[in-house]
């Protein structure tokens, strides 16, 4: 009985903040159109929200920017080895609900991250809480590597609206690296990932994207003085060396 009354709270919010849509029926079922894998599940699974959590502090959050190829997810995997922060790729968890079966946001998701543009924060935020409350639920590890976001005003915007009140902002590690190492890089990757993203075409669209948008969020956290800046530029280990010392800090 409890678990459905959390779940409610959760639907509740999801359908105040998010998605009207997403409630289909008196039962209270949700559509799992903006569910990432983890966080798909009936109404009996209980997810701790973020203000159940918050009796034991409210999450810590890195947000994770550079351009693209600039290898925050390498130095991400690094962190959690090192440092058990939970890393959360906003580009993984659009490719994951793009990918799946059913999903009204598929073809949606998959020409915005074909052209380079930023999907819609609504999509995007909602994945990401919904892995933090899953998280938080399955493992009680509540620092979170928030990898690729945010990118542009409006996934700002969004997040500042119904996330920054619920956690802690610890810090944005800002890794800076040329366009044509990474291009260099995500031309390398292309040959392996089957991203649909990792080809010239988009790549350029990629870093206008970046240029245009996500250098003022860069900014504006800089005048927050929230900025950690890493040159990018060398190789991985020798990156990492800058990145532990940065997390060394932290208490
Ligand atoms: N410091 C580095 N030097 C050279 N290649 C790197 C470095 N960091 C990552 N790579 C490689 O570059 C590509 C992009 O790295 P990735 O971590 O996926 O970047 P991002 O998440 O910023 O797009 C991957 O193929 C990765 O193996
Ligand atoms: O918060 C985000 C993160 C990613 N994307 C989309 O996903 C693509 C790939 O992002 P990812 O972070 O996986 O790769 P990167 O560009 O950093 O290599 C981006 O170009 C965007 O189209 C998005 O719309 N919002």
């Amino acid at each position: 009985m409890t678990s459905v009354v959390v779940a409610r709270s959760t639907l509740h919010h999801l359908n105040r903040c998010w998605f009207p849509a997403l409630i289909t029926s008196a039962k209270q079922s949700i559509r799992p159109c903006v569910l990432p894998q983890y966080a798909r599940s009936s109404c009996s699974v209980r997810v701790r929200s973020f203000a159940a959590h918050r009796a034991m502090g409210k999450p810590k959050v890195v947000f994770v920017l550079g351009p693209p190829g600039s290898g925050k997810g390498t130095q991400c995997e690094k962190i959690v080895q090192e440092f058990g922060y939970t890393h959360l790729s906003a580009g993984d968890l659009l490719r994951e609900e793009r990918n799946r079966e059913g999903s009204e946001y598929g073809a949606l998701i998959e020409d915005n991250i074909k052209n380079g543009r930023i999907v819609p924060v609504e999509i995007t935020c909602a994945l990401l809480e919904n892995a933090m409350n899953k998280t938080i639920q399955a493992t009680g590890n509540d620092r979170f590597l928030i990898d690729g976001f945010p990118r542009n005003e409006d996934n700002l915007q969004g997040w500042t609206n119904k996330m920054a009140d619920k956690v802690e902002q610890q810090f944005v590690l800002f890794f800076e690296c040329s366009e044509q190492q990474c291009t260099e890089r995500c031309l390398k990757r292309g040959e392996s990932s089957g991203r649909s993203d990792d080809n010239a075409e988009s790549l350029k669209k990629r870093f206008n994207t970046y240029i245009n948008d996500t250098v003022a969020i860069i900014k504006h956290y800089e005048e927050l003085q929230l900025v950690k800046k890493i040159d990018a530029s060398a190789g991985p280990d020798a990156v990492f060396e800058h990145v532990k010392a940065i997390f060394g800090e932290q208490k």
